[in-house]
């Protein structure tokens, strides 16, 4: 049980330290806060929250990751690497793959209720 408390400890530092020192997660971050609010004056069914909410643990939590490869890389090697270089752009491009898609599932769901 200690354990199992202990490991949610070490989650909560590793989100906090995340969200302090990545690079990308304060912008996510208020980017989720707007959404969400946009989502509660506009009106969303149970269902459009739950894609909505969704889409936003999954991009907090993969831009986490992205930060967790990055630290990783930078401990094995600060030179120059090509495979360093792969890691982080891959890593980068699958923030970027879920970005576009949230942004497009956001627009479908937001732009008929607000423009049709
Ligand atoms: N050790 C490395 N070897 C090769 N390419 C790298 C290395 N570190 C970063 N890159 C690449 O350099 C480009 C810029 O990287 P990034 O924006 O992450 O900055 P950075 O070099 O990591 O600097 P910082 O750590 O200050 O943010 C990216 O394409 C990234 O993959």
């Amino acid at each position: 049980m200690k354990r199992f408390f202990k490991s949610f400890v070490y989650a909560w530092e590793g989100m906090r330290d995340g969200f302090v020192n990545g690079r990308n997660m304060k912008s996510h971050a208020l980017s989720a806060i707007i959404v969400i609010l946009a989502g509660w004056f506009t009106g969303l069914s149970m269902t459009e929250w739950l894609i909505v909410l969704l889409l936003i643990s999954g991009m907090l939590a993969l831009e986490l990751m992205n930060t967790a490869v990055e630290y990783v890389v930078d401990l094995v090697t600060k030179e120059y690497h090509p495979l360093a270089k792969k890691a982080k752009d891959i890593a980068a491009g699958s923030v970027l793959i879920f970005a576009i898609a949230s942004a497009v599932i956001g627009c479908l769901i937001f732009f008929p209720k607000w423009f049709g």
